[in-house]
């Protein structure tokens, strides 16, 4: 069986920018893996290759062993889901509309929706726990319900591969357990970008790196997030440490300073 997603040798330009050179990461089915680096190193960038939006300058994509550029776009749709970071959710629409975009691959052209599109809508609004906020104008919802609003329409598009970026942002920590927790219940394939690197180390089953425009291959948390890849990548200190009850990797992080400051006192 083809692995449902792999992507070879990625070079992804925005502009005259060389963002990514040289990316390659397979996921396997119902994998949980994680995207992490500091600001700016190309985590939407890659997530919006792998869902077919930007075209790379080099290197594929292949989803199911289909390369993404050879799919028309309701092929793709049906096969990848991507839940961007942000995106202005239109004013005059209400929740239950526009969680029922997920579901327009599966529509015939021109048909409207039925008694199949309310229930799959409602059972993507119950999975992100906001059971019959249908009706609410997406306008007037605080930032973690739209946040919420957003993956539902992405858990709406039932695909087999889910693509989400930052997908904690702005959740609570209820909300940010259950979504992961959801995530990796649901069986499907899911690549998520993520700035919590405590939360990747403890979710994912691999995790890739991007540093310099570019990430080695991707790996267990532990081998992933050593204390000095941590520390060369995103500047700071981090302590493994196994969860008492779960025996989940977590890290513990600090500025690098703080051993120093503690070196001192201990003096
Ligand atoms: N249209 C553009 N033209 C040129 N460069 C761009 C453009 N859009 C983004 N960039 C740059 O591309 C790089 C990668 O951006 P990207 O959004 O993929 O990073 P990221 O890792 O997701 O960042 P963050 O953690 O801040 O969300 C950044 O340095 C950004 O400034």
């Amino acid at each position: 069986m083809s692995a449902p997603l792999r992507a070879d040798g990625l070079r992804c330009s925005l502009g005259r920018r060389t963002v990514l050179t040289d990316v390659s990461l397979t996921a396997e089915p119902g994998e949980t893996i994680g995207v992490v680096g500091p600001n700016g190193s190309g985590k939407s960038t890659l997530l919006r290759a792998l869902a077919g939006i930007l075209r790379p300058a080099g290197g594929e994509v292949l989803v199911d062993g289909v390369r993404l550029d050879r799919l028309t776009a309701r092929q793709r749709a049906q096969r990848v889901a991507l839940v961007p970071q942000e995106e202005d959710l239109p004013a005059d629409f209400l929740v239950g509309e526009f969680v029922a975009l997920g579901t327009t691959p599966y529509r015939a052209p021109w048909s409207g929706g039925g008694d199949a599109e309310r229930a799959a809508v409602a059972a993507a609004l119950r999975s992100v726990d906001l059971a019959g906020f249908e009706d609410r104008p997406v306008d007037r919802l605080s930032g973690g319900e739209r946040r919420r609003v957003l993956l539902a329409r992405g858990f709406a598009q039932r695909t087999p591969l889910l693509l989400l970026d930052e997908p904690t942002n702005h959740l609570d920590v209820h909300h940010r357990l259950q979504l992961l927790r959801l995530v990796r219940g649901s069986g499907r394939t899911c690549v998520l970008s993520l700035h919590d690197l405590s939360l990747a180390a403890a979710t994912c089953d691999r995790i890739l790196v991007l540093h310099g425009g570019t990430a080695g291959p991707a790996t267990a948390p532990d081998e992933a997030l050593t204390p000095e890849v941590v520390r060369a990548v995103f500047g700071v200190e981090a302590t493994p440490v196994t969860h008492p009850r779960t025996g989940k990797p977590h890290l513990l992080i600090g500025d690098i300073e703080d051993d120093s400051c503690d070196d001192a006192s201990r003096r």
